[in-house]
């Protein structure tokens, strides 16, 4: 279904599509080539070195074969602590490699060397595991070579139940198009705020649909705008008159004002072919703001829009989004429940 191909233009690998895919379609199920788990992040890179020790060589060649960005290694070479946490690896081990042999001078040096280039290939590619790594960091093969689009064509989240990296097509995908995934998650911000994020993390300046027309950039404000008034009412920020004065954002103070502005910015995303996660949750902040003002009705349509949605991005394996209904079958069975009460 997909290919990986290199790129001249940004001198660089990148994913393409062999075949026409539709969207919903799962383009892969990726096993891990190494797992770090959920550790404190100055241990992160002690414990990737462990796991690289532990891993097949297969797996290893495939991670050696993975790219690592410039930007990291400099940073990496100047980093005490990263430096700290590969020679206290290698002075836990008593300086010997995982053949039991003694490494001194020369000997130690390159292979602090080759452990420094894994742990930059390491940060450039590897993705939490759930939500803020609740199961830790992995390095994956394929979604490794997907580069950014800030209007991606593709979603990737890892599945505990299935153990893999599922990644699906938000749009219809012709032959020969570019697989894009969103590096930097949150959609709802300007040109601006992306283009910074990403060149001080990736060395990216994205070309994209989204970036290079100014039009675009203004819906894309207006999406801030409307998201920081939704946030503003969540925390109870907008109770204070003087708020939306002095951050130019809408007041917001009922649940049916709140419903009308996700109503906006679902609109927004859907204009702008953004049919990933952030529309999943404007559904679902919908479907809450609409039981919240009184009308389960209408939250059960918008439930039922999200379901559907979520399945197009993550499939239907969903038991591990059971707690407090964080998936959409859950949060639909909820809404039912609500509109059976109210009958
Ligand atoms: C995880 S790698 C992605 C795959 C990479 N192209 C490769 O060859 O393995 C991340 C790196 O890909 C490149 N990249 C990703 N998206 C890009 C984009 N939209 N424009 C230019 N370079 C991009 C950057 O060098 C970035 O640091």
């Amino acid at each position: 279904m997909v290919e990986i191909r290199w790129l001249d233009s940004i001198e660089s690998e990148a994913v393409f599509s062999t075949r026409d895919i539709r969207r919903g379609t799962r383009i892969a199920a990726e096993i891990p080539l190494i797992v770090v788990p959920p550790v404190p992040r100055e241990k992160e890179l002690s414990r990737f070195c462990d796991e690289m020790y532990k891993a097949s060589e297969d797996n290893v060649a495939k991670i050696s074969e993975l790219s690592f960005r410039p930007l990291v290694k400099e940073r990496m070479k100047k980093d005490h602590c990263m430096n700290q946490q590969v020679w206290g690896f290698y002075k836990a081990r008593k300086w010997k490699d995982n053949t039991g042999t003694l490494l001194k001078g020369k000997k130690l040096h390159k292979a602090i060397k080759t452990a420094m280039n894994f742990c930059t290939i390491f940060r450039t590619n590897s993705v939490y595991l759930g939500p803020e790594g609740r199961y830790g960091s992995g390095i994956f093969p394929l979604y490794g070579r997907m580069n950014h689009s800030c209007v991606p064509n593709a979603h990737a989240s890892y599945n505990p139940t299935l153990k893999r990296l599922t990644i699906h097509a938000i749009h219809d995908i012709e032959a020969g198009e570019q697989i894009f995934i969103n590096y930097i998650g949150d959609v709802c911000r300007t040109h601006q705020q992306r283009a910074f994020s990403l060149h001080n993390t990736w060395g990216i300046t994205c070309d994209c649909a989204a970036c290079i027309d100014p039009q675009v950039d203004q819906l894309r404000c207006r999406m801030l705008i409307l998201d920081q008034a939704l946030a503003a009412y969540e925390c109870g920020a907008s109770t204070d008159p003087k708020f939306s004065v002095t951050y130019g954002v809408p007041r917001v103070m009922t649940a049916a004002e709140a419903l009308k502005t996700a109503e906006e910015l679902n609109y927004l995303l859907k204009e702008q072919g953004l049919h990933g996660m952030e529309l999943c949750r404007t559904l679902r902040d919908c479907s809450k703001y609409a039981l919240n003002s009184g009308d389960p009705k209408i939250a059960l349509g918008y439930a039922l829009k999200e379901l559907e949605l979520e399945k197009t991005l993550i499939g239907t394996e969903t038991s591990h989004l059971e707690d407090n209904l964080q998936g959409a079958k859950y949060w639909v069975g909820h809404v039912r429940g609500q509109l059976g009460k109210s009958a």
